[in-house]
């Protein structure tokens, strides 16, 4: 079955947590972070079209680099917003307006760069049978829940999961979704959007190496993980 899917690649934070290094232009491996991330979905068969949300001030940069790159599934290359969601509702927004009959979007942190091609196919057959799929990772270490320095409570850990992206959604009810009052509330992933709208959402396997690069100390890993794939 032929199916039409967009990506929305989100790259237009601040990095506040890398102590100012803009962590999406760090290079890894002789290339910046969001050129790795960019690449997989370009080469991905499941993705049909890519746009790419980043900072206004990295518009020209990013522009260079698609032309350089020649990644020609980039149709659109947009400011966000000041959060994360918002960012997500410019990009969706977008793929709404280039992209008619759009049915299924993968929305990824620009910030993931070691995603791979097995995870988003795997994510859109999740989304496929669930219409709105995550990936994620069970966590291995102990979670607790603090107030004020004190535990509170102890989830059963056989309970949680990492949250990463991609996330998947069929496309008319993630953009419904993010035009939805409660769409307002300031919200760390889409797919607690759904959850809190009243859908179910479906996690898929992540990867333990689909880290997020958020500090420095991800990049240790990064530099170090992203050299010896390349020699894969
Ligand atoms: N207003 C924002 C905030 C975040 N992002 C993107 O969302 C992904 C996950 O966000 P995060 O890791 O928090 O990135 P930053 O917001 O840059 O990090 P920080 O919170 O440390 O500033 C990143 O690819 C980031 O570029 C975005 O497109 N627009
Ligand atoms: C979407 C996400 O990557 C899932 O873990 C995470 O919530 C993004 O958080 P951030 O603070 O915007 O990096």
């Amino acid at each position: 079955m032929q199916v039409t899917s967009a990506a929305v690649i989100v790259a237009a934070g601040s990095s506040r947590r890398m102590q100012g290094r803009d962590k999406l232009w760090v290079q890894l491996a002789g290339r910046a972070t969001l050129a790795h991330t960019i690449d997989t979905f370009q080469s991905s068969p499941v993705i049909d079209t890519i746009v790419i949300v980043t900072n206004a001030e990295r518009l020209p940069d990013v522009h260079a680099l698609c032309q350089h790159e020649d990644w020609h599934k980039v149709i659109a290359i947009i400011p966000g917003g000041a959060r994360r969601q918002d960012s997500v509702r410019c990009g969706l927004d977008e793929v709404a307006r280039q992209v008619p009959g759009c049915q299924w979007v993968m929305i990824h942190d620009a910030a993931r760069p070691f995603v791979t091609g097995n995870i988003l196919e795997a994510g859109l057959q999740a989304a496929l049978k669930h219409q709105a799929a995550i990936a994620a990772v069970p966590v291995k270490d102990t979670i607790k829940q603090v107030h004020e320095g004190i535990i509170t409570e102890t989830p059963d850990r056989a309970l949680l999961w990492a949250v990463q992206t991609p996330q998947v959604f069929s496309f008319p009810l993630i953009h419904e979704a993010h035009h939805t009052p409660l769409a307002q509330e300031d919200m760390t992933d889409d797919a607690t959007l759904l959850e809190r709208l009243g859908h179910h959402v479906a996690v898929f396997p992540g990867s333990y190496t689909n880290i997020k690069i958020t500090t420095q100390e991800d990049l240790l890993f990064a530099e170090v993980f992203m050299t010896a794939s390349q020699k894969i």
